[in-house]
């Protein structure tokens, strides 16, 4: 299997570097939980990953989410699968969803206790609802690597524990930039610090305390 592996990356916004050089080894089955304060370089790190690491059978859940607010829940969600589908099963579900796909979806958004809005645009949602939705939609995605660049920041502590169980559970591999040292603790085997452009830290969780990690910050 081909390692998941960035070698002296570097982010350049203009003139300016905000990241790197800088290089990582993931190790396929480990949950790593990227952390560092705002504007640190998280999203622009998962990215240099994405890039990467796509081929490979990344997947991101972005920030922003990337949802088609006048579009269904469900169909929000079926376009994680669009790929396993042809053109014409994929134009003919916009129109009227098959039963097979309501199937395979429907326990996805149950798990995520978002299914009493299947049919509902994304753009009438709350915040954490549509977050729920992009969470769905990259797990019915499927692949594996997931990158997911905050992907429960909207959400009170029981749902975002939900949410990133679900996440990890979907995906042998995870990278999750989170804010919240202790979820990160949590569900993370591996938390990469990053501050200054680098890596300014890189534990295993059972080595670290969240008093480490808040010198981050
Ligand atoms: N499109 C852009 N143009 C110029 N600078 C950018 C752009 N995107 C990000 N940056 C800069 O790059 C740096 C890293 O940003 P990034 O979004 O990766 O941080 P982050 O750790 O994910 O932050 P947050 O936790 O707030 O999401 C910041 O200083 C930011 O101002």
């Amino acid at each position: 299997m081909t390692a998941l592996s960035l070698t002296d990356v570097v982010a350049d916004y203009g003139d300016l570097r905000v990241l790197g050089p800088l290089s990582l080894d993931v190790v396929r089955g480990q949950t790593v939980a990227l952390v560092g304060k705002s504007g640190a370089g998280k999203s622009t790190l998962l990215s240099l990953m994405y890039q990467q690491w796509r081929p490979l059978g990344a997947a991101l859940m972005p920030q922003d989410l990337g949802l088609v607010p006048a579009l269904s829940v469900f169909h929000n969600v079926y376009m994680g699968g669009l790929k396993r589908h042809s053109t014409t099963h994929n134009l003919l579900s916009l129109l009227r969803p098959f039963k097979r796909d309501i199937e395979q979806i429907r326990p996805v958004l149950k798990t995520l206790d978002i299914d009493h809005k299947c049919w509902t645009a994304a753009g009438e949602l709350s915040g954490g609802q549509r977050q729920r939705v992009a969470a769905a939609r990259v797990i019915h995605q499927k692949g594996e690597v997931l990158l997911a660049d905050e992907p429960a920041s909207a959400l009170d502590g029981p749902m975002a524990e939900r949410v990133l169980a679900a996440l990890t559970d979907a995906y042998p591999t995870s990278v999750l930039a989170m804010h919240d040292v202790e979820l990160a603790l949590h569900f993370a085997d591996r938390v990469v610090g990053i501050a200054d452009g680098g890596i300014a830290l890189d534990e295993p969780r059972d080595r670290l305390q969240a008093s480490d990690l808040l010198t981050l910050y």
